[in-house]
């Protein structure tokens, strides 16, 4: 029985707050551990739509101040599930009220903001972590692991994409409900923070750092209807995003994102070549890495689809969930990122990725927009 509580206050009910919900309920039951998870408020600014969410996902109480939430004292962590532009000013409070924090992505609006963040967690030395999920897919685990077994060998190439098409509609406007994306006050960015983020992360993460990168970005539809103004404004994000760049260790890297691919809604796919060997992996397949081993005998050499579903309990996290061969789906990520912060918690060695690993992939995100602007290759800059 746990001994130990992780009292967590919720900011925002909308995509992730909902996300990130299902992800306390479900933590208990799969990843047992010394902490339960009590979600002890929620608060938005709207009042009902909050108390409504609360009353679906069990939370005790309701604020609609995140300054008061953060104040109380029966509040262990702070999860910021908020519009990127409300990240910083959040977090810093909440590190100096010495409140755990658990924030969405992308960490900050950019580099310098991440880099207040990072010193006020380290100041107060809070537990942190940033919720760059796709981490935590199994087959993507998987992937790490067997890049640091060596199995690839030297990496030359590093691929990604995603893709989506949920911005075609030139009459959407910028502002609201999840459209705060089309709003560069509210975002930041456009694809590059909300989904190139995501590629970076986990690149950063199985191939390491990012050295230098030329990029270039399009904004399609260049004036949207502002929901606050309710004028016609210009557009101020990306709407797709390339880049090509050089990583730390050699390889090229090749990053692809766009709200404007007809017929793809969540499209995160990645491919990495070694000389041993390369691997694939496709969010709409999430379970399945492809894998080409060079050292597979030559006449049943191929790409091997390994299906991520246990396989004798060798696949992360899949041993904790049903028998052999059934799937998980795209909430088990952000399950097994609370399951790991809890670990965290309990051994004293941080879940990443923490705030200061996260900055990293927002240096990589400012690269992204100096190159673009300047027609230059950009040197990302050290945390
Ligand atoms: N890891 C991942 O895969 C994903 C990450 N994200 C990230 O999660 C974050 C939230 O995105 P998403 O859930 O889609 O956004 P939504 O637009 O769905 O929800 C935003 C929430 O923030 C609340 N909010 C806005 N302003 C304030 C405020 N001043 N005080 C308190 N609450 C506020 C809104 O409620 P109200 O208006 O009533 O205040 C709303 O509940 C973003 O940073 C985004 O990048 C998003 C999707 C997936
Ligand atoms: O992973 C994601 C899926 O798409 C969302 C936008 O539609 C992103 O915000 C998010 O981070």
């Amino acid at each position: 029985m746990p001994s130990k509580e992780l009292r967590v206050g919720m900011i925002g009910y909308g995509f992730m707050g909902r996300a990130h919900s299902n992800a306390y309920k479900q933590v208990g039951q799969f990843f047992p551990s010394d902490y339960r998870v009590v979600l002890k408020a929620a608060c938005a600014r709207d009042a009902a739509k909050a108390k409504e969410f609360a009353d679906q996902w069990g939370y005790e109480s309701v604020e609609t101040d995140w300054k008061k939430l953060i104040a109380r004292p029966d509040i262990d962590a702070i999860d910021i599930c908020t519009p990127n532009n409300l990240h910083k000013e959040i977090a810093i409070t909440a590190a100096a009220a010495g409140k755990m924090i658990l924030c969405e992505k992308p960490l900050a609006m950019n580099v310098a903001e991440g880099r207040e963040m990072v010193a006020a967690v380290e100041r107060a030395k809070v537990p942190n972590m940033v919720w760059y999920n796709y981490r935590r897919i199994p087959a993507v685990t998987l992937a790490k692991k067997l890049i640091e077994e060596g199995r690839l060998g030297k990496i030359f190439h590093y691929r990604a994409k995603f893709l989506q098409d949920w911005t075609i509609n030139a009459d959407l406007p910028q502002g609201g409900q999840g459209l705060w994306r089309l709003d560069v006050a509210a975002a930041g960015s456009g694809v590059s923070g909300d989904l190139l983020a995501h590629c970076i992360d986990t690149a950063v993460w199985l191939n390491g750092s990012v050295e230098s990168i030329s990029a270039l970005t399009e904004t399609f539809v260049k004036e949207r209807k502002h929901n606050l103004t309710g004028k016609v404004e210009p557009v101020g994000i990306d709407d797709a995003c390339i880049f090509m760049g050089k990583f730390s260790n050699g390889s090229l890297a090749n990053f692809e994102s766009t709200r404007y691919a007809r017929g793809h809604k969540a499209q995160y796919t990645f491919e990495i070549n070694g000389e041993k060997a390369s691997l694939a992996w496709d969010l709409h397949d999430l379970h399945r890495l492809q894998m080409f081993d060079y050292k597979d005998e030559g006449k049943i050499r191929g790409w091997k689809s390994i299906h991520v579903t246990d396989n004798g309990g060798e696949h992360p996290y899949m041993d904790k969930w049903w028998v052999p061969g059934l799937a998980v789906g795209y909430d088990c990520s952000f399950t097994h990122q609370v399951a790991d912060f809890i670990t965290g918690l309990e051994t004293g060695t941080p879940a990443g990725p923490t705030f200061r690993d996260a900055l990293e992939t927002q240096a990589v995100l400012d690269a992204i927009l100096d190159s673009a602007k300047s027609h230059q290759w950009v040197q990302v800059a050290k945390g």
